[in-house]
């Protein structure tokens, strides 16, 4: 356990030195700085108040569970206060900077099996906690796991996080849209029976296939697109042929996070005894295999914003001025998306793009018509997640505190417009003005193959497209009830048979 938490961090900022800027989130930045009168470096997220005032409970609730929580993986706050109109949350320093930024600059690939085995099996021990103490993360992914200097990790983030046992609103909160499209759990998005911790594990399946490839499947696409994709095609996963340089361990325990129905996930606490994370190392493996030569965060941090700033410059023609600022925000990966009309349409009419890349072969992870799969079914297969789940996956009884009487059909129907349907408005207006409809019409055609495509030129710019946090309140009266049916053909939406049905 960290014993640094008994010390008694100042609460003025005068009591602190800040130094260079070491990330960025939606409204906050954050920084290397020096606690004078304890002489130690810390990380200081300065949040501007006037920035989020539309989201002033998520930040309470983020910096409340950040003071409680107790647990050497997740990142606890040494303490807050305000300063002018922002606030400061004084953490522990992270000096090798999230997962995300690392593969970003050092591994685009992904990481080597025995270093994600250590880095998951530290999530994962978070995650027991948090799920122990009735706390669902919501936002599992590379971006939220940062490595301080020594190679210890911590699950960071709980701006979204959730309490199953909390009542009202904070209850309510849990039947609310939340989350990042690509690591987002179908019963998220879906909303037809609300959800529970294992919404956690689906996207901590997703985030072991973000570190295996060095990012998250579906990433190049416009959150839209992923929300159908996820709720229609079979779940992503770890590919015989593509992935030869993984274990089968691995594959199974990707495979058993990735079922579509929930109740044959496993808990955290059983996924933590998968064999996958026997293989699992120490803290120094990892500061000496991925830390060992990076140069500073700060550093690091300049390079990739140059590099970001660059990418948008080069795509300003492709895409138009219009959309540059939310472009930016994709890029950066780390927004608040909201629904809106203009943001729809704006990703909407990108969508051809993307699709119009065609060496999709080497990367359709659950394709049928794959070289080298027999007709028997093989149980890493993905396809065969839904059926055939490995032993390790068990009901997790008393873990599910939502419409457990209604169990999902071994289907799982999938009716994405009902999922989306009660978040947006549809006006023939919207219906008739929306101009990219057309060309978006046959895109949304569900496709055999239709999992990844081919990096390419633009990799960069759009890999992170889908990394951006959306957050639906379902409340009435909160504005931003858009659009949804006209970007959606209805025979998509009647079809409601995709690959998880099968
Ligand atoms: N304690 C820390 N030490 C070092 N770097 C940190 C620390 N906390 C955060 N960072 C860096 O700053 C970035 C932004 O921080 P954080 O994710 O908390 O902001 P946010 O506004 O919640 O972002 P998001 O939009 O993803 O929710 C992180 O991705 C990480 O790279």
């Amino acid at each position: 356990m960290d014993h640094a938490y008994e010390k008694k961090y100042p609460l003025s900022s005068k009591d602190y030195r800040l130094y260079e800027e070491v990330g960025e989130g939606v409204s906050a930045s954050v920084y290397r700085a020096l606690c004078i009168p304890l002489n130690e470096i810390v990380a200081i997220k300065v949040l501007d108040l006037e920035k989020c005032n539309n989201d002033l409970d998520g930040i309470r609730r983020e910096v409340q569970m950040m003071s409680l929580i107790d647990h050497p993986n997740l990142l606890r706050a040494h303490c807050s206060f305000t300063a002018d109109h922002n606030l400061w949350v004084v953490m522990p320093y992270m000096a090798g900077g999230s997962c995300l930024h690392i593969m970003k600059t050092t591994y685009p690939e992904g990481f080597d099996e025995p270093v994600i085995a250590t880095l998951l099996r530290e999530v994962l021990k978070a995650l027991v906690y948090l799920h122990g103490h009735g706390h669902i993360h919501r936002d599992v992914k590379a971006g939220n796991i940062l490595v301080d200097g020594n190679g210890a990790v911590k699950l960071a983030d709980f701006g979204v996080s959730a309490c199953m046992f909390d009542t009202g609103d904070r209850q309510r909160s849990r039947n609310t849209f939340v989350g990042t499209p690509c690591w987002m759990a179908p019963e998220v998005m879906q909303q037809l029976h609300g959800y529970d911790f294992k919404a956690d594990i689906w996207s901590f399946g997703i985030t072991a296939l973000e570190l295996a490839h060095g990012h998250a499947p579906f990433s190049k696409y416009p959150p839209m697109k992923v929300l159908l994709m996820t709720l229609q095609n079979a779940p992503p996963g770890l590919d015989y042929e593509r992935d030869r340089r993984f274990s089968r361990n691995f594959k199974e325990m990707v495979a058993a996070c990735l079922v579509k129905d929930p109740k044959k996930r496993p808990s955290s606490e059983k996924l933590l005894k998968h064999h996958f994370f026997k293989h699992a190392r120490s803290n120094e493996y990892i500061a000496r295999t991925i830390l060992d030569g990076l140069s500073p965060l700060g550093d690091r941090f300049r390079a990739l914003k140059a590099k970001e700033a660059d990418l948008l410059l080069q795509n300003k023609a492709m895409y138009g001025d219009k959309e540059q600022k939310s472009q930016h925000e994709y890029i950066r990966g780390i927004s608040a998306w909201n629904f809106n009309l203009d943001d729809l349409k704006a990703q909407a009419s990108l969508i051809q793009d993307y699709d119009e890349n065609p060496g999709s072969n080497d990367i359709n992870m659950n394709g049928k018509e794959k070289a080298g799969f027999n007709d028997a079914p093989d149980p890493l297969s993905p396809n065969n997640a839904n059926h055939d789940t490995s032993e390790i996956v068990e009901e997790d009884g008393d873990h599910i505190l939502k419409d457990r009487e209604r169990p999902f059909p071994s289907s799982f129907p999938l009716h994405p417009l009902e999922a989306l349907k009660g978040y947006f408005d549809v006006t023939e207006d919207d219906i008739n003005s929306s101009s990219p409809k057309e060309g978006i019409q046959s895109e949304f055609e569900p496709q055999e193959d239709d999992q990844e495509p081919k990096p390419n030129e633009n990799e960069g710019f759009e890999r992170s497209f889908s990394s951006s946090k959306v957050i639906i309140n379902p409340l009435p009266g909160r504005g931003n009830k858009f659009l949804s049916g006209s970007l959606i053909p209805e025979r998509v939406t009647r079809s409601g048979n995709g690959d998880g049905d099968r």
